[in-house]
């Protein structure tokens, strides 16, 4: 459900809630910069009129409080800077903080495939938007509407009209131009926005798959969808350019309509005899010093809205509800046999598995064959609690998985993925990822068991080479034997392995097939496979079939 742009603001100011006396210094630290600015061009019309024999402020005084003003200009605009930005990034840092511990809860079931590239995204680039918001959004407007009502204040002490035009004005500067300007630069800033992320994105596809593109020589169509995409945003940034140097042009013609029209109200008045001349004069240079505030609004409009398009994905990503809670606080549970009971599950409507039965004993190597997409790795996550099971339960000796604490479900299980990750570390701490506290004699009884050591030995720093400083990196092979070395170091009662050594040459899947064949003696292994020589150590094979329905 999309937020209105008033809610938007609402929850992201309610953030700022722990840092508000630093954000009240802020807007008095820059209505006090503003006065000052203002009292630099006021100041010489007193001086002028001092010497002219009208009694405002001596002109020595005046030129001494010019100095002063201008130089507590810049300190005190300095100060509001310093405070906006330690706010800002503050409160960068804090919402980070919440993000991450959103994504801890919503992973893995919510982290996968397309949604992991845009929760990317909120963190990358949407947290830094919101730096425009905190830092230059918030406190401008409230400097704006003080400095204005105190000049306000000011102006009345000449007479009704000029504080009827320059309020005029300020609304006129501050809010009409913003608002009319910013509901057209709304679709403008955005298209830019889009035609960014859709270029970045093309680029790093085309990157991606560069080996393929060499190889089939599909080099012009590639360039040509990049050279689209610069097209698409040179024309969306023209416009958007073209837009500010529009809405800049209108606010200097407002300002300089408004500064005329006070002058002629103004003298209009002093024919009367209302005003006096200097007065008159007074009141026309004061208001056209106060504009500063107003117009600082007016440059907010254009970035306004992807600022909140922005916060509004950040605080959806707060506010999402995880697909499966981390159990706690239950009685410690033992492990035993596995049973799989009328299991179904879809991940939307449509049905992937439906009334599934297995026995998984303990000692025993389970095999599950099955055609691509069948389920198996789908079971594999239900067994693990990535997901819930629609119906039918899954039970860890006649305890429900529901029913047991999460982190000791992680403990009993290890699992290995058909895509290792790998981390730019060390690849003694790659494989200590399953057990960080691990002895360096732990890691490397875990890599031999995963036919690394050799491998490892030949490497220039052995454990302690970088993986990162491998040149061309690590082969899908040596990946996967580091997954498996870390279920290995994981050393837990139940192993599941999900293609383990589809990357893997026939010598080495021998050698960690007799690895897992002794380490099965004591452990549950349920073993996915498409080969029939990885089968070949199973116990058990059991076949799933493909029965979707929606
Ligand atoms: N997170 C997800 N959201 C929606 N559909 C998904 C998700 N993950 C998997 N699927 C779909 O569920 C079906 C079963 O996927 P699964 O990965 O379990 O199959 P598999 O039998 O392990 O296949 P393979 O042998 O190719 O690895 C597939 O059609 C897949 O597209």
């Amino acid at each position: 459900m999309r937020r209105s742009s008033i809610k938007i603001m609402a929850q992201l100011i309610g953030l700022v809630k722990p840092l508000i006396h630093i954000m009240i210094a802020a807007v008095l630290l820059g209505v006090a910069g503003f006065i000052c600015a203002i009292g630099v061009t006021v100041l010489p019309a007193f001086a002028i009129a001092d010497v002219l024999g009208y009694e405002y402020i001596e002109w020595k005084i005046a030129i001494a409080l010019i100095i002063v003003a201008a130089v507590l200009r810049g300190l005190l605009h300095y100060g509001e800077q310093a405070c906006n930005h330690y706010i800002a990034f503050k409160l960068l840092a804090l919402i980070r903080h919440k993000v991450f511990t959103a994504l801890r809860k919503l992973a893995p079931a919510k982290m996968e495939g397309k949604k992991k590239g845009e929760l990317i995204a909120v963190l990358t680039s949407d947290i830094e938007l919101l730096e425009v918001f905190y830092a230059h959004t918030i406190s401008p407007i409230a400097i704006a509407i003080l400095t204005s009502a105190i000049m306000l204040a000011v102006l009345s002490t000449f007479g009704a009209v000029p504080v009827v035009v320059a309020a005029i004005g300020y609304i006129c500067v501050g809010v009409i131009i913003p608002l009319m300007v910013g509901k057209k630069g709304a679709g403008t800033g955005m298209s830019y926005r889009n035609d960014f992320a859709e270029l970045n994105s093309v680029v790093f596809d085309n990157l991606r798959g560069i080996d393929e593109i060499l190889q089939y020589g599909y080099g012009k169509e590639s360039y040509d969808r990049i050279k689209e995409g610069e097209v698409k945003l040179n024309c969306s940034s023209k416009k958007l350019k073209l837009l500010e140097g529009r809405q800049k042009a209108i606010t200097g013609f407002a300002i300089m309509l408004f500064t005329f029209i006070m002058l002629l109200t103004c003298f209009a008045t002093y024919k009367n005899g209302i005003m006096g001349i200097d007065e008159t004069l007074i009141s026309t240079v004061i208001m056209t010093a106060s504009f500063g505030p107003v117009t600082a609004l007016s440059n907010l409009s254009n970035n306004l809205t992807q600022t909140l398009a922005a916060g509004e994905r950040v605080l959806s990503v707060l506010e999402e509800e995880p697909q499966v809670y981390d159990v706690t606080d239950k009685e410690i549970a033992e492990f035993g046999e596995v049973t799989v009971d009328n299991l179904s599950f879809g991940y939307d409507e449509e049905k992937i598995l439906q009334d599934i039965n297995f026995r998984f004993e303990k000692g025993k190597i389970t095999g599950i064959l099955g055609k691509s997409g069948c389920g198996k790795s789908t079971l594999l996550k239900l067994l693990m609690r990535f997901w819930e099971a629609e119906s039918g339960s899954i039970t860890i000796n006649e305890r429900n998985l529901n029913d047991i604490n999460t982190n000791q479900l992680r403990d009993m299980q290890s699992y290995v993925t058909q895509e290792t990750w790998i981390f730019n570390d060390t690849i003694k701490d790659n494989i200590a990822v399953a057990k960080p506290k691990a002895s360096l004699e732990e890691i490397k009884k875990a890599a031999e068991k995963a036919g690394l050591g050799g491998f490892i030995a030949n490497l220039p720093k052995g454990y302690d080479t970088v993986t990162g400083e491998l040149g061309e990196g690590l082969s899908g092979g040596e990946r996967q034997r580091i997954g498996i070395a870390r279920a290995f170091l994981h050393n837990s009662p139940m192993m599941l392995l999900d293609e383990p050594t589809s990357n893997l040459d026939a010598l080495h899947e021998s050698y960690i097939m007799d690895s897992l064949a002794s380490a099965a003696e004591e452990k549950t292994v349920v073993l996915v496979s498409h080969r029939e020589s990885t089968m070949g150590i199973a116990d058990k094979v059991f076949e799933m079939k493909r029965e979707r329905s929606s």
